[in-house]
């Protein structure tokens, strides 16, 4: 399989604080990479390091490289518009906007350009067929989209990063806030997604890493511990940390 991000000795800064150190990662495409650790180890800083989200915190200090097919993201020429068009995010907490089903998923199209009603109307479509949730709201794309349950809103976030046409997704935590039925139909999702994208998703839930994760990351206190196949590192860890984390001895 091809590896679309690849990640060189990565470090980042808060002010003094290190959150990475030393990274090292090659993220096949077309697969779900999972990344673990207790709270504070560094998980959501790494997803958002690799779309540039932490251009937007203040006194961030990163070094190291990070590619993108060919792409260096930190090249003073890189358009973080396009990157971010290319590697969508999708939050902890559901967070659509206050406006209708619609134009929760139009936003992205027309802020790239797109007018041409049809061609919206396709693109609106596709997407929620995408995230598996065009039956349940094709009668009422109209009606606010806060008037959802907390599922149908978290499909919908992944529909209106589906609209923008990615090649990646990064999950934060996408079934925290969700109950157990809405949680198996995000997994199902991303199981159907990584035929056409490439999902990086942060969990806390040890069993969601084994069930739908092709590779699995164990970070701890900003380190990467161990990354490799979900299965094996499961069945048969290489440190102890992991171990002592997986088996629930800690964290
Ligand atoms: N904006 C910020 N400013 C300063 N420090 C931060 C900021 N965001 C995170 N940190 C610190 O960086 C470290 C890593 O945090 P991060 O949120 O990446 O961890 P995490 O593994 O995702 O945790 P959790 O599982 O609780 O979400 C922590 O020590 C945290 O306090």
């Amino acid at each position: 399989m091809n590896n679309i991000m690849t990640v060189k000795d990565l470090c980042l800064w808060y002010g003094q604080t290190q959150a990475l150190k030393n990274i090292n990662i090659d993220i096949p495409e077309k697969s779900i990479t999972a990344l673990i650790g207790p709270s504070g180890c560094g998980k959501s800083t790494f997803l958002k390091t690799l779309n540039r989200m932490n251009d937007l915190v203040q006194g961030v200090k990163i070094t190291g490289e990070v590619k993108y097919g060919d792409m260096d993201i930190f090249a003073p020429d890189t358009d973080v518009n396009k990157l971010r068009k290319e590697i969508g995010m999708v939050f902890q907490k559901p967070n659509p906007f206050p406006m209708s089903i619609y134009d929760n998923i139009a936003y992205g199209p027309r802020t790239h350009g797109i007018k041409n009603k049809a061609k919206l109307d396709e693109i609106v479509e596709n997407s929620l067929r995408g995230a598996a949730i065009w039956d349940e709201v094709k009668d009422r794309l109209k009606k606010s989209a806060l008037g959802m349950s907390g599922g149908q809103q978290q499909r919908l976030c992944i529909a209106r990063a589906l609209a923008v046409e990615p090649k990646i997704l990064l999950m934060d935590e996408p079934t925290s806030a969700l109950d157990p039925i809405s949680t198996s139909k995000i997994e199902e999702l991303a199981s159907e997604l990584k035929e056409k994208y490439t999902i990086v998703i942060v969990t806390h839930n040890m069993q969601q890493a084994v069930r739908i994760s092709d590779q699995t990351a164990f970070f701890l206190l900003g380190d990467l511990i161990e990354y490799g196949n979900t299965e094996k590192m499961f069945a048969t860890p290489e440190d102890k940390r992991t171990e002592d984390y997986i088996t629930g001895r800690f964290g």
